[in-house]
């Protein structure tokens, strides 16, 4: 019996927790029998890497960044993504276009209509359906005060040049996140990553067993801080 694909995405600011669960839950998806295809953004293609580390080193003006991103996810949507879909795969993406609209809009204060344009011109044309815009069925959003997500970061790895900026950047970068769930409540689930690992997988999986998406309450993931 063939299943229809899933696609999910994950979004916070740095240092939310997003990658210390993504494999976990590829997992107890793969443990019901799915095949999972686990992918990031900007990248996921050898021609999105490139971009990629373009985006994360070289600096550059907002709207040239912005274009290089969804250069990316253009290649990521055509040569991944879709024909995932197309398969019956569950896609799990570390960050997808709520991340332009969080960091190039509300962080570096780019204009979020040029954003929407670029957005409908990148996700559409890639289906059967004239006009369908390719969205995430669901997007798991890690709420962390950008204080702690920058005590949990604080030597843990060499910062970006996103991980670099100030907190204040954070802090417009986690309302752009907001504002965003809040134009789509319903494709979005909100964690309360400031919680303890354990507490953030089951709030986690529950999101996943409340839509029927995973069968059971899956065991506890990572443990330790
Ligand atoms: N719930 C948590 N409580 C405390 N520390 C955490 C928690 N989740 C992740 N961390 C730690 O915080 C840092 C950032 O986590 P990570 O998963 O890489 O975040 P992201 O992928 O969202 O940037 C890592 O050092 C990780 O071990
Ligand atoms: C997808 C995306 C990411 N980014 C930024 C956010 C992150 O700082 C960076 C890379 O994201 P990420 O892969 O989450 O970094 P890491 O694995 O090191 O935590 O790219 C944007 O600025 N715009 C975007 O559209």
């Amino acid at each position: 019996m063939s299943r229809p694909g899933l696609f999910i995405t994950f979004e916070g600011i740095d240092g939310a927790g997003k990658s210390s669960h993504i494999e976990g839950l590829a997992e107890a998806f793969r443990a019901q029998g799915r095949t999972v295809t686990v992918t990031r953004e900007p990248g996921g293609t050898p021609l999105a890497e490139k971009l990629r580390a373009m985006v994360l080193n070289d600096p550059m003006d907002a709207l040239t960044e912005s274009l290089l991103i969804f250069a990316a996810r253009r290649d990521h949507l055509c040569q991944v993504i879709e024909p995932a879909l197309a398969r019956g795969d569950v896609v799990l993406c570390d960050r997808f276009t709520d991340a332009t609209f969080a960091y190039q809009g509300a962080g570096r204060g780019f204009d979020l209509e040029v954003l929407s344009k670029l957005e409908l011109m990148v996700q559409t044309g890639l289906a059967q359906e004239p006009g369908f815009m390719r969205n995430p069925d669901l997007t798991v959003w890690f709420d962390l005060a950008p204080e702690i997500a920058a005590q949990r970061l604080a030597g843990a790895r060499v910062p970006d040049r996103f991980e670099a900026q100030p907190v204040e950047f954070f802090r417009r970068v986690a309302q752009g996140y907001a504002d965003r769930a809040a134009t789509a409540p319903q494709r979005f689930a909100r964690l309360d990553a400031a919680l303890d690992r354990h507490r953030v997988w089951q709030q986690l999986t529950s999101v996943f067993v409340r839509r029927g998406w995973l069968a059971i309450m899956v065991a506890t993931q990572g443990g330790g801080q």
